[in-house]
């Protein structure tokens, strides 16, 4: 038997050698589930031929790198390591995917944190969920309806000057904005990283000091595509479990992209980084290479 030590949050641990535990930190560096596996099993027929009973994880670490090098693209050792980057750094890690209604923040936020391995993740329409339940509509009608419709229970229409589904949907944003600062307070004191997705994640909206410290990190989808953006409500509409009517989407489609280029104008404002979601490959490998370079840096491995 082949013992392993390693440690998380700071705390050591022991357990035994797992195909499976390697296979999976494999698969997140996009090898395919066979060769993750037929690789965890030579290295542990490896380290067993070698008389090994005992090993540091980091030590397995250094071992995969050099055999991903000699055997797989550049790209799968780096995607390896930039999740141990994130993994061993000292401070959760909150991440907020933000984007239209249906251009890709469920799906890349999914994607994100299967490669980063964070377990958590909540969604913005889920925490406006909660706070309807709380606040009556009677208090604030404009997040019992969705964002780029929120215009239609204004209490007071907007200047004639503003565009009207901009200042509904900037008003639910403020809104849902509390709630979703309170779950970014809640995991800092937790210490867990979090990814939090939604169409109410736009820049500017989360108070400056949580936004100043470098491991919040917030991105913003877009589509510059129209006709993309319009097969995505399609695609979504496809999935079995999924409730919400198409018409809905497609009756408000103009409503909606005025919300994608608000978020776009204020991406650009606030500095927040911003893809165009054409791709999941591109999109994710986007996301964690940013974060290793702001998140990863240094400053965040762990000193001890
Ligand atoms: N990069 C991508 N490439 C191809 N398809 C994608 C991509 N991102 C998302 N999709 C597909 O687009 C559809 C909408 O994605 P998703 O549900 O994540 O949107 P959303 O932004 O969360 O929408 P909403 O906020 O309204 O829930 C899904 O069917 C998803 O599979
Ligand atoms: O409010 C919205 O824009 C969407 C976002 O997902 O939610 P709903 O499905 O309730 O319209």
């Amino acid at each position: 038997m082949i013992i392993v030590r390693g440690s998380v949050n700071r705390k050591e641990y022991t357990s035994r050698f797992s195909k499976g535990i390697l296979s999976r930190s494999l698969i997140r560096s996009e090898l395919s589930p066979d060769k993750a596996y037929e690789f965890a099993s030579r290295i542990e027929e490896d380290l067993k031929n070698k008389g090994v009973t005992e090993i540091t994880t980091d030590e397995i670490a250094d071992i995969v790198v050099k055999l991903l090098d000699e055997e797989e693209e550049k790209s799968v050792s780096e995607r390896y390591l930039n999740w141990r980057k994130v993994r061993e750094a000292k401070d959760p890690l909150i991440i907020l995917i933000g984007g239209a209604s249906g251009v890709g923040t469920s799906s890349m936020a999914f994607e994100i944190s299967n490669r980063l391995g964070i377990k958590t993740m909540i969604s913005t329409d889920m925490i406006r969920e909660v706070m309807r339940k709380i606040v009556s509509e009677d208090l604030s009608p404009v997040i019992h309806e969705s964002s780029f419709l929120a215009y239609r229970s204004m209490k007071v229409a907007p200047p004639p000057e503003f565009d009207f589904v901009l200042a509904g949907f900037k008003d639910q944003v403020a809104t849902v904005s509390v709630g979703v600062e309170a779950v970014i307070e809640r995991a800092l004191k937790e210490g867990i990283s979090i990814i939090i997705e939604g169409v109410h994640i736009v820049p500017g909206f989360i108070r400056k000091e949580l936004m100043e410290k470098d491991n919040i990190v917030m991105f913003t989808l877009t589509l510059s595509d129209e006709e993309m953006h319009k097969n995505r409500f399609y695609s979504r509409c496809g999935d079995i479990w999924n409730n919400r009517p198409l018409e809905k989407y497609m009756g408000n489609f103009e409503a909606i992209r005025k919300t994608n280029a608000y978020l776009e104008d204020q991406a650009r404002k606030e500095g927040t980084p911003i893809i165009d979601n054409i791709d999941v490959i591109t999109t994710v490998d986007f996301i964690i290479e940013t974060l290793t370079e702001t998140y990863g840096g240094m400053k965040h491995v762990r000193k001890d």
